[in-house]
């Protein structure tokens, strides 16, 4: 069966060079984990991290899980296909991807479904075309920052058409797509408003850092107890056509949208 990627509201990143990590996300609640060999793997670890990478994913997890592998312009990525191709990993997750063959030779390659990072301005401004050979599109929110040349306190005010054309470009094309991380480790109120505007962005979940967030991540994805009986009433009372409900107009598509929150709901 295809591995769908849609409605995975926790997505725990973690260095593959972390044994103890990596023994922390199998036993969590995550619904996606990427083990990574990029950016959180030092150069001098990256050959170890890749071998834990492909040991870990022979195990048996409860949930599905991916590699992020080294970008088409560095030395390692290379070996990091030739590995994957061994290995039993889910999906690929491939970094600052800026055009499709960017994907298509590590697909071609690996036969895996893709996650590909946009994670620079030209990513963005390409995502149509990559979108073509994913699974899933991943904002990549501080390499797209740095890429910016946004101030360190710039919030994401200024990132907001690139998350929206991430995820414009991931509805058009049928594909999943994921917010960014959030890097305040103790900052738990400023997680729970940045996963929430995720959420109301349309995102299907959120990367995560540490699994303290994870917890936090769920509750900010997961319908509310007042969108659950709001959705019940509105299944119940709707005739099809236009109409009035509790004081708005409706239409089948709001019928549409209330029934997939259910649905969520009973996965959550
Ligand atoms: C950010 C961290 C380096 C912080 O580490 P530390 O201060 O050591 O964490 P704790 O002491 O709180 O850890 C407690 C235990 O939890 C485990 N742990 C920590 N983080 C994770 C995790 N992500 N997954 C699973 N388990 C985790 C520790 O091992 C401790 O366990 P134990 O020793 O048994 O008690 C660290 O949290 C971390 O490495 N986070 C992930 C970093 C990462 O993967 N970065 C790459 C993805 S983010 C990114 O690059 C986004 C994108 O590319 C962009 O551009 O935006
Ligand atoms: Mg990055």
């Amino acid at each position: 069966m295809t591995l769908s990627l849609f409605d995975r509201p926790a997505v725990l990143f973690l260095p593959a060079s972390n044994a103890r990590a990596i023994a922390k996300a199998r036993e969590s609640r995550a619904d996606l984990v990427i083990l990574d060999l990029e950016d959180a793997v030092k150069p001098e670890d990256k050959d170890s991290a890749r071998d834990a990478a492909v040991h870990a994913v022979a195990e048996p997890w409860p949930m599905p899980v991916a590699i992020r592998i080294n970008g088409s312009k560095t030395e390692w990525q290379g070996r990091d296909v030739v590995a994957m191709m061994h290995s039993r990993v889910d999906v690929i997750v491939v970094p600052r991807t800026e055009t499709r063959e960017d994907l298509s030779f590590v697909r071609n390659q690996t036969g895996r479904p893709i996650a590909a990072m946009i994670e620079t301005a030209r990513g963005v401004l390409a995502a149509g075309e990559i979108a073509k050979e994913a699974a899933a599109l991943i904002a990549g929110t501080n390499d797209l920052a740095a890429d910016l040349r946004l101030p360190r306190d710039a919030g994401r005010s200024p990132l907001q058409m690139a998350l929206q054309s991430i995820l414009l470009t991931a509805r058009a094309t049928g594909i999943a797509a994921f917010d960014g991380v959030f890097n305040g480790l103790d900052d738990e109120q400023g997680f729970a408003a940045e996963a929430v505007e995720g959420r109301r962005l349309g995102f299907d979940g959120k990367s995560l850092i540490h699994p303290k967030q994870i917890g936090p991540c769920h509750a900010a994805f997961a319908p509310t107890d007042d969108e659950i009986s709001r959705a019940e009433r509105l299944i119940a009372a709707a005739t099809g056509g236009a109409e009035r409900f509790e004081g708005e107009m409706v239409e089948r598509m709001h019928v549409e949208a209330a029934e997939r929150l259910l649905a969520r709901a009973r996965r959550a």
